[in-house]
């Protein structure tokens, strides 16, 4: 089959990254035949550079004419400068937005072979398996009003965090709907001892269950779960949760697979279906990692793995997703790791060579 992929390398370990996920689609499309039409378009640092826009127009058109969207990372510390009035990151929420992708799929897998790369006890963290659902478009990131203003007493700011509860109720869905494909089990996040937003949230997710009397619904408050998340990481099944919580608890479960370059995600306009294509941006969850960037250093595994979302969720090509991940477990079993992954007795590889070894695997 013929698919077609926008392709957004964006800043710092952004292209060196992105260019090792294409290898593996690369040997994926030789070994089942397909192709893969790539367009290759700006966002973030290097966009604001060429055009003045973090998403220029040209960007979020051809996205929108694609089967499917690869992301890997925007941001650069020469935009870091809060007075400025565009910044990278400006790029992907508005593309987030503007493609309508409200659910963001964040799995937390942890490899075997990985139990000893994290600061944590490989016996908590052995076995363990659970996916985020991040509510994207929504809550503080795209608070009305968002601004700064000058009163008598010095400067003030605020970004409010509102939900409708049409905005929770399709959030919480998609939670439900991955968990009846699990083991049943949803924990729904909040901060309902505090924010009325939160309570808000927590009385859809209730109302939402009542068609899901087959998986288990219980509440976590956002705090208690930063911490549960560290101590039994194993007792997770699937989290839904809202846009700034699920940032934050994502980053911490980083640390679970290793390293920020294992965490693959994909951004989804509506609930994914096996077997039937849901258009997506995907995206691994790390940042530009301005400190490692033009290394040949950064870990590729991450958007290795964002490719096989991709092929499981947009294109529906199960088989190929699997084989990708597949792939990717040999390689780790092999003992090669890059620097933020590396343990006694590995051999450490870079980037590209990383993305040889996958992609030789496939
Ligand atoms: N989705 C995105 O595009 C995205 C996500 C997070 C941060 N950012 C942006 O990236 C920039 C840097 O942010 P940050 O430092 O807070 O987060 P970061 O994810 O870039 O880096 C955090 C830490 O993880 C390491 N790391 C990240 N990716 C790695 C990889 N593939 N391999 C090995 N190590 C890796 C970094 O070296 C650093 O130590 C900022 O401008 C931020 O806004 C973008
Ligand atoms: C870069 C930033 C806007 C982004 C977010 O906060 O959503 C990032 O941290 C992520 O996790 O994808
Ligand atoms: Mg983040």
């Amino acid at each position: 089959m013929n698919y077609r992929i926008t392709v957004l390398p964006g800043d710092g370990v952004g292209p060196e990254v992105m260019a090792e996920g294409m290898k593996v689609l690369e040997a994926v499309a030789k070994k089942f035949g397909h192709t893969f039409k790539l367009e290759y378009e700006l966002i973030g640092a290097v966009a604001i550079d060429k055009t003045d826009f973090a998403l220029p127009e040209e960007t979020l058109k051809m996205c929108k004419k694609s089967d499917a969207v690869m992301l890997a990372a925007v941001g650069d510390p020469r935009y870091d400068d809060p007075k400025l009035p565009v910044h990278p990151e400006d790029g992907l929420l508005a593309l987030r937005k503007g493609l309508g992708l409200f659910a963001n799929i964040r799995p937390v897998k942890v490899f075997d072979e990985l139990v000893n790369a994290s600061t944590l006890k490989a016996e908590v963290l052995k076995g363990t398996d659970f996916i985020f659902v991040r509510e994207l478009t929504g809550g503080v990131y795209f608070a009305k009003p968002k601004k700064e203003w000058l009163t008598t007493k010095g400067r003030k700011a605020t970004d409010s965090m509102t939900y409708s509860e049409q905005e929770i109720e399709r959030i919480v869905r998609v939670g439900f709907e991955l968990a009846r494909s699990r083991k049943k089990r949803l924990v729904s996040v909040d901060k309902a001892n505090v924010l009325k937003s939160s309570r808000l949230w927590r009385q859809v997710a209730i109302e939402v269950s009542k068609d899901y009397p087959d998986v288990a619904l219980s509440h976590v408050l956002v705090d208690a779960c930063a911490m549960q998340l560290i101590r039994t990481p194993t007792a997770f099944d699937v989290i839904v949760t809202e846009n700034l919580f699920g940032d934050i608890l994502t980053d911490e479960s980083a640390q679970l697979a290793g390293s920020m370059g294992m965490l693959p995600s994909a951004s989804l306009a509506g609930i994914p279906q096996s077997g039937k294509p849901t258009f997506g941006l995907f995206e691994p969850i790390h940042g530009s990692a301005p400190s490692i960037a033009g290394k040949d250093i950064a870990n590729p595994i991450a958007t290795i793995l964002t490719v096989a979302m991709m092929l499981r969720y947009s294109l529906a090509l199960e088989k190929e997703a699997a084989s990708v991940e597949k792939a990717v477990e040999v390689v780790l079993k092999q003992g090669y790791r890059t620097d933020d992954i590396m343990a006694d007795g590995n051999t450490r590889v870079g980037t590209r060579q990383m993305g040889d070894l996958i992609a030789a695997e496939v």
